[in-house]
């Protein structure tokens, strides 16, 4: 499915003006929602002396874990938190001065995936590509330098810890750094996402269901869950907020490197009555140009993949969206790309 939306679909609802959900807003329930899933999302403590061995089963049972021990100062975390409360709690029209442009990476706007779906999501989000600078002064004129200090810090912060943990996912597969010299220039995208409070949760989606694109997000949920993975392709599982934790989910690019050992991640967040809810997704890559394939030492069998870079690979997902994997696949997408 594809539907192309006009650019106003960019613009997210004045969601405290409304008490209902409007049509434009209200999903029909999928029937995976009533098959809840016992088991949890692993969480695993990087400094496990068995956290490579335990990173490599989660990511090919799941594509998703979370870490703890990994390191970024609670602190940082918490002021990220703040300031993105604080940018999600200006004057709509504040924020309509920073709207991304369609095919815009920066700015406030809805969730990139909306083109996709039929029905919108009940969310906004700020991406930010590199210094927040320009936008972070239009939307503070004077008061903009804390937001700007903290979210580059966290941007550091979340660089280092993904390029340990890429090396961790790596050796987990008898790999190392030198067969990824590529990743020595990353590429990444910080997300802030505001899921307002909602009159009729059951009914509406606060981010339908996607797969990263990214080689691995990692992703901070604060205490009020909604974030769930889908297993098995059947049933939501959540993913439990744990105190200081990181989610950390495998991405479509990933799952490409890894000749598919690594799932990517099925999720979607659910939206709920009582909390307005935030979550800090930070998306890493390879730099916008290389070309991303199957490793060859893991090609006992043959590659699933063909070359791709991360550009070539967001279009493909911005015009087959949950299809773009089966369009690069060796042993035949009967997709064509146009
Ligand atoms: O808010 C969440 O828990 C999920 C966010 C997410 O999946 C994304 O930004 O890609
Ligand atoms: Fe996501």
């Amino acid at each position: 499915m594809n539907i192309h939306l006009s650019s106003h679909h960019l613009i997210p609802l004045d969601f405290k003006s409304l008490v209902s959900l409007p049509n434009s807003h209200t999903w029909a329930p999928s029937s995976s929602d009533h098959h809840p899933f016992p088991d949890s999302v692993p969480v695993i403590d990087l400094s496990d002396p068995n956290a490579t061995p335990l990173v490599r089963r989660a990511c090919e049972k799941w594509g998703v874990f979370q870490v703890t021990n990994h390191g970024v100062p609670m602190n940082l975390i918490k002021q990220t938190q703040l300031q993105t409360h604080r940018l999600f709690a200006l004057p709509r029209d504040q924020k309509l001065r920073v709207l991304r442009s369609p095919d815009g990476f920066s700015g406030y706007g809805s969730a990139r995936i909306s083109d996709n779906f039929p029905k919108l999501m009940w969310s906004e989000g700020f991406s930010m590509m590199g210094s927040p600078l320009e936008h972070a002064r239009q939307l503070w004129p004077r008061h903009h330098a804390n937001f700007c200090n903290v979210m580059e810090e966290y941007q550091k912060e979340m660089k280092g810890l993904a390029a340990k943990l890429i090396e961790l996912m790596l050796r987990s597969l008898g790999l190392n750094n030198e067969d990824v010299k590529w990743l020595t220039h990353p590429q990444s995208l910080l997300q802030l996402n505001s899921y307002p409070v909602c009159p009729d949760p059951t009914r509406a989606m606060g981010l339908a269901p996607h797969t990263d694109s990214s080689l691995l997000t990692l992703l901070y949920q604060t205490t009020t869950g909604g974030l769930q993975v889908l297993v098995d392709g059947v049933s939501w599982a959540p993913v439990y907020p744990t105190a200081g934790a990181l989610v950390v989910n495998v991405g479509d690019l990933m799952h490409i490197l890894s000749n598919g050992c690594f799932k990517s991640v099925v999720h979607r967040a659910i939206v709920n009555k009582v909390h307005h809810r935030i979550s800090i997704a930070y998306f890493y890559g390879p730099p916008w140009d290389v070309k991303i394939s199957p490793l060859m030492k893991l090609t006992d069998h043959p590659p699933l993949y063909q070359p791709v870079t991360w550009k070539e690979y967001l279009g493909y997902k911005a015009t087959h969206f949950n299809k773009a994997l089966e369009l690069i696949r060796n042993d035949g997408g009967e997709i064509q790309a146009n």
